[in-house]
This record gives structure tokens, C-alpha cells and sequence, in this order.
């Protein structure tokens, strides 16, 4: 089922939390909503799942107008960061829930083959019989996930599902959450505030701030090509410096840096930490190591530099660096905006 907003408003007393968006969410399609908190992405879902109304504009399911279609209606499944199970019903009996109070009436045993497939498809074999306290809170999202699944519904909202989570699972979850997704291919949104987690596992993003949309595209075309400063900044691991353009050189603290196609002017210029190489073979601006942190994966190290501001990059584990050592860095492909 393919979905769409048209120029979607809503304003909540004088504030307005959604301007104008406009998107569409391919049919089989796993679309992530990213953005800072407070940028519209929940409002947006509730809107989609029909648990707010929109002030102005349309929300299309396939080629019907769902604006005004009941929530139990619209045929949408959720689940979210703090949508508790029932705690006094079984993992079983929570999955079951739905199927028994729908209007679309299954026999018994029906239900029962359902939750055993649903227990299958998420994993969760041989628990059915246990309460909510009696899992973890990984487990508790996957049963939230089978409960929203069981009624067949043509979309599936997820907001944060896996935002309470430490990082370990959210990891598996998500990598988990997309093999069901593939396998089911159903229509499904997700919002979210982190980064990486929207990168791994949706076939596109849309960017928001601010109740607008910022940018959208694959995780590829967003990454390598940030449209400004703030989706840049956002997507993260950058280093921010100001910069002042002329002639197709920026000037950056006491050091000067080709700068092609840039509107003469104040700018601004972005790293990240792979745009840095340690001790290249030739050329490089001067630099003093302040810190070298060790990671599983290599060393982070911090220098100071002319930029005006230390910078952050990565050398490999066997690379013999400390502190107060001097050498030089290599610059590539910066990114330059003009300042707001
Ligand atoms: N029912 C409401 N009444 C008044 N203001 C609201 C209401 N719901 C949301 N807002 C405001 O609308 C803006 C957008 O909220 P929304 O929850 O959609 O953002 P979000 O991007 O999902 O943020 P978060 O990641 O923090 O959940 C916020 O400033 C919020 O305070």
C-alpha cells in the first residue's frame, strides 16, 4: 500500500509543528523519518496512523483519501517506544489481543496457529506462556511487534521501537526488524532520532526540522551529498570551523584551503574525521597531538591546528603517535556552505 501526504499542516494551539509536508511512501517501502527532537517526525506518524488530523492537506492510502478515516479503520499497525503490553496477559494473550477484538471474526484455533507463527516469525518460540516482567525489554519490543503485526495491516508505524534499549540490541533489533521487513514486505514507516539507526535500515530517509522537510533520498545520496550545513551537522561525526571565502579560497583560522564554486563571503566548513590524514607524504598544514583515545576498531586522535579549533581523525592501531608530537595533516574534500 502506497501512502502520501500532500502538503500536510498541524498546528497545535498558535505552534506549529508540521509546515507543508509533502511525501510519499512507496508500496513495500521501509521509509525512516530522522530529525532532532521536537522537528514533527511523531506528529507526522500520528497523522499517517489517524490519531491526530491535520489542520490542512491530504493523506492518501493508495488512491483513497484516509484524512478522514477512522484510526481502527485505516487497517495500520503500531508500535511504539512506550506502548506497553498489558501486563497481566501472557506474551500469547497479548499477540492474540487484536485478532479477538476485531471486527473481522477467526475461529479459535485460528488465533492460536496465528500467535504461534507470529511467536515463530519474531523469535520468540516457547514463550508465549510467560507475562511481560518475565522477558526482556528487547523481548517485550519483538512481542509488540507481533501484536501489531497480527491483524494483517497494510502499514506499520514504528516510532523509536527500540529507543529504550542499550546499544548492543538496538543493534540486533534493527538488523532484525529489516530481515521481517523484507520477508513481509509491508509498507512501513519508522521514526527516529539517531542517525545510524535510520541509515542501516531504511531504503529511504527524509530529513526534517523544524516541521519541514529538509531533505529526503537513499542513505547513500544523503550522506555524500548533504544539501546544507544542518543535515551535514546532523548526520554527524562532523567538525564545524568558520571560514571566510575569496577568490575560491577559504580562509580557515591561519590557514588557507581551495575552496572551488564558492560564493565569495563568510562560509562554512565541514570535516569529518576520514576528510584527515595523518603524516602525508607531502604537503599538509601543521599539527601537535593533544589526545590519542584507543577504540576497539583504531585511535581517535585530537590535534590542535590552525583551523581555530582542534580537529578529530583516525590512524590505525600500529600508527606510534602521543601526545605533544608534531607532524602534519592532509585536508580532503571539504565541504563548504555559505554561512546562514
Ligand atoms: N499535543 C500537543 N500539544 C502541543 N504541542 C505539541 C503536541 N504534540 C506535539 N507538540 C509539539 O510539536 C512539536 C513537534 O513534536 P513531535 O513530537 O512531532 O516531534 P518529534 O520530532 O517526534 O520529537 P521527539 O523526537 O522529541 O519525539 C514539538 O515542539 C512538540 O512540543
Amino acid at each position: 500500500m502506497k501512502i502520501r501526504l500532500e502538503n500536510v499542516v498541524k498546528t497545535f494551539q498558535t505552534f506549529r509543528a508540521v509546515r507543508d509536508v509533502s511525501l510519499e511512501i512507496e508500496s513495500g517501502e521501509l521509509l525512516a523519518l530522522l530529525g532532532p527532537s521536537g522537528s514533527g517526525k511523531t506528529t507526522i506518524l500520528r497523522m499517517v496512523a489517524g490519531l491526530e488530523i491535520p489542520d490542512a492537506g491530504r493523506i492518501l492510502f493508495g488512491d483513497t483519501d484516509a484524512t478522514d478515516i477512522s484510526v481502527r479503520d485505516r487497517g495500520v499497525g503500531f508500535v511504539f517506544q512506550h506502548y506497553a503490553l498489558f501486563p497481566h496477559m501472557t506474551v500469547g494473550r497479548n499477540i492474540a489481543f487484536g485478532m479477538q477484538v476485531s471486527k473481522v471474526k477467526r475461529p479459535r484455533a485460528a488465533i492460536a496457529t496465528r500467535v504461534d507463527d507470529l511467536l515463530r516469525l519474531v523469535r520468540l518460540e516457547g514463550l508465549g506462556d510467560r507475562f511481560p516482567a518475565q522477558i526482556s525489554g528487547g523481548q517485550r519490543q519483538r512481542v509488540a511487534l507481533a501484536r501489531a503485526l497480527a491483524v494483517d495491516p497494510k502499514v506499520l508505524l514504528l516510532d523509536e521501537p527500540f529507543g529504550a534499549l542499550d546499544a548492543n540490541v538496538r543493534r540486533d533489533l534493527r538488523r532484525w526488524l529489516r530481515e521481517i521487513h523484507d520477508e513481509l514486505g509491508i509498507t512501513t514507516l519508522f521514526v527516529t532520532h539517531d542517525q545510524e539507526e535510520a541509515l542501516d535500515l531504511a531504503d529511504r530517509v527524509v530529513i526534517l526540522n523544524g516541521g519541514k522537510v529538509v531533505q529526503e533520498g537513499t542513505p547513500e545520496e544523503v550522506c555524500r551529498h548533504p544539501v546544507s550545513g544542518f543535515v551535514m551537522n546532523f548526520l554527524g561525526d562532523t567538525m564545524r570551523f568558520d571560514a571566510t571565502v575569496w577568490n575560491g579560497h577559504a580562509r580557515v583560522g591561519s590557514v588557507d584551503i581551495a575552496a572551488p564554486g564558492m560564493p565569495d563571503g563568510p562560509a562554512v566548513m565541514y570535516l569529518r574525521a576520514r576528510s584527515l590524514e595523518w603524516a602525508p607524504a607531502e604537503g599538509g598544514i601543521p599539527a601537535q597531538i593533544l589526545r590519542v583515545l584507543d577504540r576497539p576498531d583504531g585511535r581517535r586522535v585530537l590535534a590542535a591546528t590552525g583551523l581555530g579549533a582542534p580537529v578529530e581523525f583516525d590512524v590505525a592501531p600500529q600508527v606510534a603517535i602521543r601526545p605533544l608530537d608534531h607532524g602534519t595533516l592532509a585536508i580532503r574534500d571539504p565541504t563548504f556552505f555559505p554561512a546562514a
